[in-house]
Protein backbone atom coordinates (compact mmCIF):
# COMPACT_ATOMS: atom_id res chain seq x y z
CA UNK A 1 0.00 0.00 0.00
CA UNK A 2 1.12 3.57 -0.65
CA UNK A 3 2.01 5.77 2.18
CA UNK A 4 -0.19 8.70 2.46
CA UNK A 5 -0.02 11.68 5.03
CA UNK A 6 -2.33 10.70 7.33
CA UNK A 7 -5.31 13.78 7.94
CA UNK A 8 -6.71 14.12 11.40
CA UNK A 9 -9.98 15.67 12.19
CA UNK A 10 -9.01 18.39 14.91
CA UNK A 11 -12.56 18.13 16.56
CA UNK A 12 -11.14 15.21 18.28
CA UNK A 13 -8.57 17.18 20.19
CA UNK A 14 -11.79 18.46 22.20
CA UNK A 15 -13.31 15.23 22.30
CA UNK A 16 -10.90 12.15 22.60
CA UNK A 17 -7.62 14.08 23.37
CA UNK A 18 -5.46 11.27 24.39
CA UNK A 19 -5.88 9.56 21.36
CA UNK A 20 -5.82 11.98 19.31
CA UNK A 21 -2.50 13.50 20.95
CA UNK A 22 -1.00 10.64 20.45
CA UNK A 23 -2.13 10.21 16.47
CA UNK A 24 -0.84 13.58 15.98
CA UNK A 25 2.54 12.52 17.45
CA UNK A 26 2.64 9.77 15.29
CA UNK A 27 2.08 11.51 11.89
CA UNK A 28 4.59 13.84 12.78
CA UNK A 29 7.29 11.65 13.85
CA UNK A 30 6.57 9.64 10.99
CA UNK A 31 5.83 12.48 7.91
CA UNK A 32 6.47 15.68 9.59
CA UNK A 33 3.65 16.21 7.77
CA UNK A 34 -0.17 15.77 9.06
CA UNK A 35 -3.77 17.07 7.08
CA UNK A 36 -5.90 19.00 9.46
CA UNK A 37 -9.48 18.69 8.74
CA UNK A 38 -12.54 19.94 10.85
CA UNK A 39 -11.03 23.53 11.90
CA UNK A 40 -13.49 25.20 11.51
CA UNK A 41 -12.09 27.61 8.88
CA UNK A 42 -15.19 28.96 6.61
CA UNK A 43 -14.67 28.57 2.81
CA UNK A 44 -15.55 31.91 2.40
CA UNK A 45 -12.46 32.96 4.42
CA UNK A 46 -9.99 30.99 2.13
CA UNK A 47 -11.96 31.92 -0.94
CA UNK A 48 -12.47 35.62 -0.51
CA UNK A 49 -8.06 35.85 -0.03
CA UNK A 50 -7.47 33.93 -3.07
CA UNK A 51 -9.79 36.34 -4.74
CA UNK A 52 -7.83 39.14 -3.14
CA UNK A 53 -4.30 37.61 -4.72
CA UNK A 54 -5.30 36.78 -7.93
CA UNK A 55 -6.30 40.22 -8.48
CA UNK A 56 -3.06 41.42 -6.80
CA UNK A 57 -0.71 38.89 -8.98
CA UNK A 58 -2.57 40.00 -12.24
CA UNK A 59 -1.58 43.91 -11.98
CA UNK A 60 1.45 45.12 -14.04
CA UNK A 61 4.54 44.12 -12.45
CA UNK A 62 5.88 47.57 -11.93
CA UNK A 63 3.36 48.05 -9.78
CA UNK A 64 3.39 44.75 -8.02
CA UNK A 65 7.37 46.37 -7.74
CA UNK A 66 6.11 49.22 -5.70
CA UNK A 67 5.06 47.09 -2.58
CA UNK A 68 8.75 45.64 -2.49
CA UNK A 69 10.61 47.08 0.89
CA UNK A 70 14.27 47.02 0.10
CA UNK A 71 16.60 45.96 3.70
CA UNK A 72 13.43 43.81 4.91
CA UNK A 73 14.16 40.17 3.05
CA UNK A 74 10.66 40.38 1.51
CA UNK A 75 9.45 39.98 5.71
CA UNK A 76 6.46 42.51 4.36
CA UNK A 77 4.47 42.89 0.96
CA UNK A 78 5.93 41.82 -2.23
CA UNK A 79 9.05 39.73 -3.89
CA UNK A 80 9.26 39.11 -7.28
CA UNK A 81 10.09 35.92 -9.14
CA UNK A 82 13.80 34.95 -9.09
CA UNK A 83 14.59 36.56 -6.04
CA UNK A 84 14.38 33.18 -3.78
CA UNK A 85 15.94 30.25 -3.97
CA UNK A 86 16.06 26.72 -2.01
CA UNK A 87 19.36 26.52 -0.09
CA UNK A 88 21.92 24.95 -1.59
CA UNK A 89 20.19 25.48 -4.92
CA UNK A 90 21.53 27.19 -7.78
CA UNK A 91 18.76 28.00 -9.40
CA UNK A 92 15.50 30.59 -8.35
CA UNK A 93 12.16 28.89 -7.52
CA UNK A 94 9.14 29.75 -10.06
CA UNK A 95 7.37 32.21 -7.81
CA UNK A 96 6.25 35.31 -6.84
CA UNK A 97 4.87 36.15 -3.39
CA UNK A 98 2.92 38.83 -1.36
CA UNK A 99 4.09 38.57 2.86
CA UNK A 100 1.02 39.44 5.43
CA UNK A 101 2.84 40.07 9.04
CA UNK A 102 0.81 40.79 12.33
CA UNK A 103 -1.01 43.65 13.13
CA UNK A 104 0.30 45.54 15.93
CA UNK A 105 -2.08 47.37 18.12
CA UNK A 106 0.78 49.55 19.67
CA UNK A 107 4.10 50.07 19.40
CA UNK A 108 6.45 46.66 18.13
CA UNK A 109 7.83 44.29 20.82
CA UNK A 110 10.59 43.47 18.65
CA UNK A 111 11.88 45.89 16.00
CA UNK A 112 11.68 43.03 13.33
CA UNK A 113 7.76 43.30 13.55
CA UNK A 114 7.54 45.37 10.61
CA UNK A 115 4.40 47.25 9.79
CA UNK A 116 2.03 45.74 7.08
CA UNK A 117 2.17 47.45 3.45
CA UNK A 118 -1.67 46.39 1.49
CA UNK A 119 -1.52 47.27 -2.43
CA UNK A 120 -4.62 50.12 -2.93
CA UNK A 121 -4.80 48.16 -6.07
CA UNK A 122 -7.15 45.62 -4.33
CA UNK A 123 -10.41 46.50 -2.57
CA UNK A 124 -10.59 44.50 0.50
CA UNK A 125 -7.10 43.11 0.37
CA UNK A 126 -6.12 43.95 4.32
CA UNK A 127 -9.40 42.89 5.71
CA UNK A 128 -9.69 39.45 3.26
CA UNK A 129 -5.63 38.67 3.89
CA UNK A 130 -5.93 39.28 7.99
CA UNK A 131 -9.18 37.08 8.68
CA UNK A 132 -7.48 34.08 7.07
CA UNK A 133 -4.38 35.11 9.02
CA UNK A 134 -6.18 35.62 12.52
CA UNK A 135 -7.52 32.41 11.80
CA UNK A 136 -4.84 29.79 10.86
CA UNK A 137 -2.97 31.81 13.96
CA UNK A 138 -5.82 30.27 16.27
CA UNK A 139 -5.64 26.75 14.14
CA UNK A 140 -1.61 27.06 14.47
CA UNK A 141 -2.38 27.39 18.36
CA UNK A 142 -4.60 24.73 18.50
CA UNK A 143 -2.24 22.48 17.16
CA UNK A 144 0.87 23.56 19.13
CA UNK A 145 -1.34 22.82 22.11
CA UNK A 146 -1.61 19.05 21.03
CA UNK A 147 2.11 18.58 20.42
CA UNK A 148 3.04 20.41 23.51
CA UNK A 149 1.07 17.81 25.25
CA UNK A 150 2.92 15.29 22.77
CA UNK A 151 5.93 16.41 24.07
CA UNK A 152 5.09 16.26 28.03
CA UNK A 153 4.52 19.96 28.72
CA UNK A 154 1.33 21.74 29.38
CA UNK A 155 -1.06 21.95 26.99
CA UNK A 156 0.00 25.82 27.10
CA UNK A 157 3.47 25.79 26.65
CA UNK A 158 4.03 27.26 23.66
CA UNK A 159 1.02 30.26 24.64
CA UNK A 160 3.39 33.01 26.26
CA UNK A 161 6.31 31.87 23.32
CA UNK A 162 4.41 32.61 20.26
CA UNK A 163 1.78 35.67 21.45
CA UNK A 164 4.14 38.52 19.14
CA UNK A 165 5.86 35.49 16.66
CA UNK A 166 6.79 37.17 13.42
CA UNK A 167 4.21 34.74 11.66
CA UNK A 168 3.73 35.27 8.27
CA UNK A 169 1.03 34.57 5.50
CA UNK A 170 2.68 33.99 2.49
CA UNK A 171 0.37 34.19 -0.72
CA UNK A 172 2.13 32.36 -4.01
CA UNK A 173 2.02 32.78 -7.25
CA UNK A 174 3.50 29.60 -9.68
CA UNK A 175 2.95 31.59 -12.99
CA UNK A 176 2.48 29.30 -16.02
CA UNK A 177 5.23 27.89 -17.28
CA UNK A 178 6.52 28.96 -20.55
CA UNK A 179 9.97 27.79 -20.64
CA UNK A 180 9.32 24.00 -20.18
CA UNK A 181 13.44 23.46 -20.56
CA UNK A 182 13.84 25.60 -17.29
CA UNK A 183 16.35 24.07 -14.55
CA UNK A 184 14.26 25.79 -12.28
CA UNK A 185 10.93 24.28 -10.50
CA UNK A 186 7.91 26.14 -8.63
CA UNK A 187 9.89 25.72 -5.22
CA UNK A 188 13.17 23.89 -4.93
CA UNK A 189 13.45 20.92 -2.19
CA UNK A 190 13.76 22.83 1.41
CA UNK A 191 12.42 22.39 5.00
CA UNK A 192 10.44 25.38 6.27
CA UNK A 193 12.51 27.73 8.78
CA UNK A 194 9.70 28.36 11.38
CA UNK A 195 7.89 26.51 14.09
CA UNK A 196 5.24 24.98 12.09
CA UNK A 197 3.62 25.89 8.60
CA UNK A 198 0.32 25.85 8.26
CA UNK A 199 -0.83 25.25 4.07
CA UNK A 200 -4.31 26.03 2.49
CA UNK A 201 -4.42 25.35 -1.05
CA UNK A 202 -2.27 22.43 -1.31
CA UNK A 203 -5.71 20.09 -2.51
CA UNK A 204 -4.01 21.55 -6.56
CA UNK A 205 -1.22 19.15 -7.31
CA UNK A 206 2.51 19.22 -7.43
CA UNK A 207 3.85 19.30 -3.51
CA UNK A 208 5.60 16.37 -2.60
CA UNK A 209 7.12 15.17 0.31
CA UNK A 210 10.72 13.55 0.68
CA UNK A 211 10.74 9.80 2.32
CA UNK A 212 13.20 8.49 4.16
CA UNK A 213 13.58 5.91 1.25
CA UNK A 214 14.92 8.61 -1.17
CA UNK A 215 11.91 8.34 -2.86
CA UNK A 216 8.89 11.79 -3.09
CA UNK A 217 5.51 11.35 -2.29
CA UNK A 218 2.84 13.53 -3.19
CA UNK A 219 0.85 15.03 -0.91
CA UNK A 220 -2.50 14.67 -1.77
CA UNK A 221 -5.80 15.74 0.66
CA UNK A 222 -9.44 16.23 -0.28
CA UNK A 223 -10.55 20.09 -0.21
CA UNK A 224 -10.44 21.80 2.38
CA UNK A 225 -7.90 19.94 4.50
CA UNK A 226 -5.47 22.19 6.12
CA UNK A 227 -1.56 20.74 5.71
CA UNK A 228 0.80 21.32 8.64
CA UNK A 229 3.94 20.47 8.84
CA UNK A 230 6.98 20.98 11.09
CA UNK A 231 9.78 23.63 10.46
CA UNK A 232 12.97 23.85 11.82
CA UNK A 233 13.05 25.44 14.51
CA UNK A 234 10.40 23.04 16.60
CA UNK A 235 12.56 19.98 14.72
CA UNK A 236 15.37 21.58 16.65
CA UNK A 237 13.94 22.70 19.80
CA UNK A 238 12.46 18.79 20.04
CA UNK A 239 15.80 17.61 19.29
CA UNK A 240 14.53 16.50 16.15
CA UNK A 241 11.81 13.98 17.48
CA UNK A 242 9.36 15.75 15.25
CA UNK A 243 11.63 16.05 12.00
CA UNK A 244 11.17 19.14 9.21
CA UNK A 245 10.71 17.08 6.50
CA UNK A 246 11.80 17.87 3.28
CA UNK A 247 9.35 19.08 0.54
CA UNK A 248 9.38 20.96 -3.22
CA UNK A 249 6.61 21.95 -5.60
CA UNK A 250 7.20 20.10 -8.94
CA UNK A 251 6.32 21.78 -12.59
CA UNK A 252 3.11 19.90 -13.63
CA UNK A 253 3.55 17.87 -16.93
CA UNK A 254 2.35 18.53 -20.15
CA UNK A 255 -0.79 21.17 -20.75
CA UNK A 256 -1.17 21.73 -17.31
CA UNK A 257 1.87 23.71 -17.72
CA UNK A 258 0.34 26.68 -19.08
CA UNK A 259 -2.09 26.44 -15.35
CA UNK A 260 -0.53 28.98 -13.07
CA UNK A 261 -1.15 27.62 -9.13
CA UNK A 262 -1.78 29.40 -6.07
CA UNK A 263 -0.77 28.30 -2.50
CA UNK A 264 -1.02 30.25 0.76
CA UNK A 265 1.58 28.61 3.55
CA UNK A 266 1.20 30.35 7.25
CA UNK A 267 4.36 30.71 8.82
CA UNK A 268 4.05 30.25 12.44
CA UNK A 269 7.51 32.03 14.15
CA UNK A 270 7.57 32.43 17.84
CA UNK A 271 8.59 35.16 19.41
CA UNK A 272 11.69 37.06 17.84
CA UNK A 273 13.14 36.97 21.03
CA UNK A 274 12.18 33.62 22.35
CA UNK A 275 15.65 31.43 22.87
CA UNK A 276 15.87 28.20 21.31
CA UNK A 277 16.72 26.00 24.01
CA UNK A 278 16.79 22.03 23.06
CA UNK A 279 13.62 20.53 25.20
CA UNK A 280 15.33 18.13 28.27
CA UNK A 281 12.03 15.96 27.65
CA UNK A 282 13.69 15.27 24.01
CA UNK A 283 17.29 14.36 25.17
CA UNK A 284 18.10 10.71 26.63
CA UNK A 285 21.30 9.00 26.18
CA UNK A 286 20.51 7.43 22.92
CA UNK A 287 19.30 11.16 21.69
CA UNK A 288 22.07 13.50 22.95
CA UNK A 289 21.45 17.24 22.72
CA UNK A 290 22.13 18.14 19.00
CA UNK A 291 22.14 21.63 20.24
CA UNK A 292 24.28 22.21 23.11
CA UNK A 293 24.36 26.25 22.23
CA UNK A 294 20.44 27.76 22.69
CA UNK A 295 19.70 30.32 20.06
CA UNK A 296 17.80 33.61 19.68
CA UNK A 297 15.14 33.12 17.34
CA UNK A 298 14.97 36.04 15.32
CA UNK A 299 19.17 35.54 14.81
CA UNK A 300 18.39 32.15 13.70
CA UNK A 301 15.80 33.56 11.03
CA UNK A 302 18.49 36.02 9.71
CA UNK A 303 20.77 33.34 8.76
CA UNK A 304 18.30 31.06 7.32
CA UNK A 305 17.14 34.09 5.57
CA UNK A 306 20.64 34.92 3.65
CA UNK A 307 21.03 31.03 2.86
CA UNK A 308 18.06 31.22 0.57
CA UNK A 309 18.90 34.50 -0.81
CA UNK A 310 15.87 37.01 0.80
CA UNK A 311 18.55 39.37 2.83
CA UNK A 312 22.07 39.78 2.03
CA UNK A 313 25.28 38.69 4.34
CA UNK A 314 26.63 41.82 6.51
O1 LIG B 1 3.03 25.89 -2.53
C1 LIG B 1 3.09 24.93 -1.75
O2 LIG B 1 2.25 24.02 -1.79
C2 LIG B 1 4.21 24.83 -0.73
C3 LIG B 1 5.05 26.07 -0.62
C4 LIG B 1 6.17 25.92 0.35
O3 LIG B 1 6.60 24.84 0.68
C5 LIG B 1 6.80 27.12 0.96
O4 LIG B 1 6.54 28.24 0.50
O5 LIG B 1 7.57 26.95 1.93
FE1 LIG C 1 7.83 24.99 2.42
Amino acid sequence: MTQQVPTLDIRRFATDKDNFVAEIGKAYTEFGFCGISGHGIPDAVVENTYQAIKQFFALPTDVKAKYHTPGQGGARGYTAVGVEKAKDSKHPDLKEFWHVGRELSGPAPHPSLYPNVWPTEVAGFKAATYALYTALEQLGNTVLEALALYLGQQQNYFADKVHYGNSILRAIHYPPIKDTSTQSIRAGQHEDINLITLLVGSNEAGLEILRRDGSWLPVTTIEGTIVVNIGDMLQRLTNHLLPSTTHRVVNPAGIAASEPRYSIPFFMHPNPDYVIDTLKTCINEQQPNRYPQAINSNDYLMQRLEEIGLIKKP
